[in-house]
């Protein structure tokens, strides 16, 4: 099934009228939080609460995704275990840097019950993650890891690395493409992280169609004053729709079934545009039927 991922909004899961109020939210999807945004005294309280979330229901179908803290914390067991209990579409685990590192998740989760259905997401946001992007992207080929794909982590990769969040992201460019390419490699997905300047939206837009132009199938957000220009910067234009439409019937047409280039409004048009096109109708079919209740 191709989901639309235009769109998913972190909230803390100390946060109760944040989890409340997403319910009612245009976000593709919510990644309820238990890492950063929750401080370590109220990791216990925010674990309770995202449970009471996602066992009162209510999301629609947006994807609902929850952040665990890290493997390296006392807190990841608790959880994972949390996690396999209530069943969301995936966990996204924070700082995953190694093959092992996916084993230890997937093995966590089948150890715990967890559903089939629950997905592994991994934070790339360290400097070995990135540079281990491509092997990481293959593991993912095992079922047994779960791995649907990625969220870049600018914020750590910044902190450890020391490489600046300016606007353009130029020194970032390299290791954004080298991510992507490694999840196209394997069929995976792959999220752009953050921008924490709320109160800028032309920055924002501007970032999110870099995103968009360099190849992440959507973004992650911060705030829900974020959600309605993401959306619509990662909505495949209707020109662009109509575009693919055209594209995969003139392919169809009898006089051009056997062959593999044709000419469409004056430009070459081949076969692995109809591939294209066909995705761009999968995925604007996708965002026409979320809005379907
Ligand atoms: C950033 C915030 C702390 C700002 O909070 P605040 O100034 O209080 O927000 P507002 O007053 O503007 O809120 C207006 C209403 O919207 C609701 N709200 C705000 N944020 C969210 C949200 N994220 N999800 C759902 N609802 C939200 C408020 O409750 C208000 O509602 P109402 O009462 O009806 O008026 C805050 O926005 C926030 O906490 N954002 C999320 C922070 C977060 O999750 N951070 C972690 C992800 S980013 C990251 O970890 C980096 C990454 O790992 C990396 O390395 O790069
Ligand atoms: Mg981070």
């Amino acid at each position: 099934m191709t989901r639309p991922r235009r769109s998913h909004l972190f909230m803390p899961g100390s946060n109760p009228r944040a989890l409340e109020k997403a319910r009612n939210l245009a976000a593709d999807g919510l990644i309820l939080d238990l890492e950063d945004s929750v401080a370590p005294d109220a990791k216990a309280v925010a674990r309770d609460g995202i449970a009471a979330a996602i066992a009162a229901k209510g999301f629609g179908k947006r994807e609902i995704l929850i952040r665990t803290n890290g493997l390296d914390t006392p807190w990841w067991v608790e959880d994972v275990a949390m996690a396999a209990k209530v069943s969301p579409d995936g966990i996204l685990v924070p700082k995953v840097s190694s093959i092992e590192d996916l084993d230890a998740i997937g093995g966590k989760l089948a150890a715990l019950g967890a559903a089939p259905t629950v997905k592994v997401w991994a934070m790339i946001e360290t400097a070995r993650a990135v540079l281990h992007a491509e092997e990481l992207a293959e593991a993912g080929r095992d079922p047994n890891t779960r791995l649907a794909g990625f969220v870049f982590g600018p914020n750590d990769i910044s902190r450890e690395t020391r490489i600046r969040m300016l606007p353009g992201r130029a020194a970032m460019i390299p290791m954004i493409t080298h991510c992507i390419l490694a999840t196209r490699a394997h069929g995976l997905e792959i999220l752009d992280g953050p921008y924490s300047d709320i109160a800028n939206p032309d920055g924002f837009a501007t970032e999110c169609a870099q995103g968009r132009d360099l190849g992440f199938d959507g973004k992650t957000l911060i705030h829900p004053s974020q959600i309605d220009a993401c959306n619509a910067i990662f909505t495949p234009p209707e020109e662009e729709v109509a575009r693919a439409r055209k594209i995969i019937a003139a392919f169809e047409l009898p006089e051009n079934v056997s062959r593999g280039a044709i000419r469409l409004d004056g430009a070459m048009v081949e076969r692995l545009h109809a591939d294209m096109a066909r995705r761009t109708i999968e995925i604007a079919d996708a965002i026409a039927a979320m809005g379907k209740g």
